[in-house]
């Protein structure tokens, strides 16, 4: 096994006097998908903010690969239909912070490279605010890979989309998971999209939380939500 991209060792985290995680541990492997999964409210976005650095652990340790850049896709907001900025100079305001107009020759090419990585060329001179929900979206994801990130942390990020655009979003995920060796976070409460595109799941639970492999050969393993259903035919 490859040195993990992430490690998290007994992890103690809580609000006031809720304790969130109690000693949790856990290595994510580079190039692997793994959903967060677990109820509303058992901390995943604290989580999701404690390694990120934005909250700082009560003891136990967080540790990144050397020079691991890290890519944030939120959950689906809609934007308004007046919202001015095409695609391009959308996915654009993550490279440079702010609009400029000129950008380096190799501003460009990387731009050009995300939005075709996207499927986003030919739609990049429409306005962002005219765009469909999963192009939207897929804006978002573009302008998260824009720094070149090796990990990807999906935050409910296909929530509210429908089923469709859900998984449109989830192939190019994957493919770029298998084309760029993209270390994929996707948290969800969508049991389907968690079976069908990782490998693997953190389930958080109020008593803890736990590394597991989606393991088909052995549903008894796997939390109920997560199991196979089997179709029984009708006599
Ligand atoms: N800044 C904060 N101060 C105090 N308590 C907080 C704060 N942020 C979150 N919490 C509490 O921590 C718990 C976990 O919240 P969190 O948002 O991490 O859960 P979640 O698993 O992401 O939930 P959901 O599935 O609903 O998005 C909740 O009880 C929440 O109220």
């Amino acid at each position: 096994m490859s040195e993990p991209i992430l490690s998290v060792s007994k992890l103690n985290f809580g609000w006031n006097d809720r304790q969130l995680f109690k000693n949790l541990s856990f290595a994510l492997q580079p190039g692997t998908m793994t959903s967060v999964i677990g109820p509303n409210g058992v901390g995943k976005t604290t989580l999701i903010r404690l390694l990120m650095g934005q909250l700082t652990p009560a003891s136990g340790t967080i540790s990144w690969q050397h020079g691991v850049k890290v890519g944030y896709v939120p959950q689906f907001r809609n934007l308004d239909d007046e919202y001015p900025l095409t695609i391009r100079a959308f996915v654009q305001l993550s490279q440079q912070r702010h609009l400029v107009p000129w950008h380096s020759a190799a501003e460009q090419k990387r731009l050009d490279e995300v939005l075709a990585a996207t499927h986003l060329t030919h739609l990049q001179n429409q306005c962002l605010g005219m765009a469909s929900g999963g192009e939207k979206q897929k804006a978002y994801l573009a302008q998260a890979l824009i720094d070149n990130p090796s990990f990807l942390v999906l935050d409910e990020a296909t929530a509210s989309l429908d089923v469709a655009t859900k998984v449109e979003l989830m192939d190019l995920v994957k493919e770029l998971n298998q084309k760029m060796n993209l270390t994929v976070l996707f948290i969800t409460h969508d049991m389907d999209l968690a079976k069908q595109y990782t490998q693997q799941y953190l389930l958080i639970e109020k008593e803890g939380a736990a590394l597991m492999p989606i393991d088909f050969m052995n549903p008894e393993s796997m939390p109920k939500e997560l199991r196979p259903t089997v179709e029984t035919e009708d006599k």
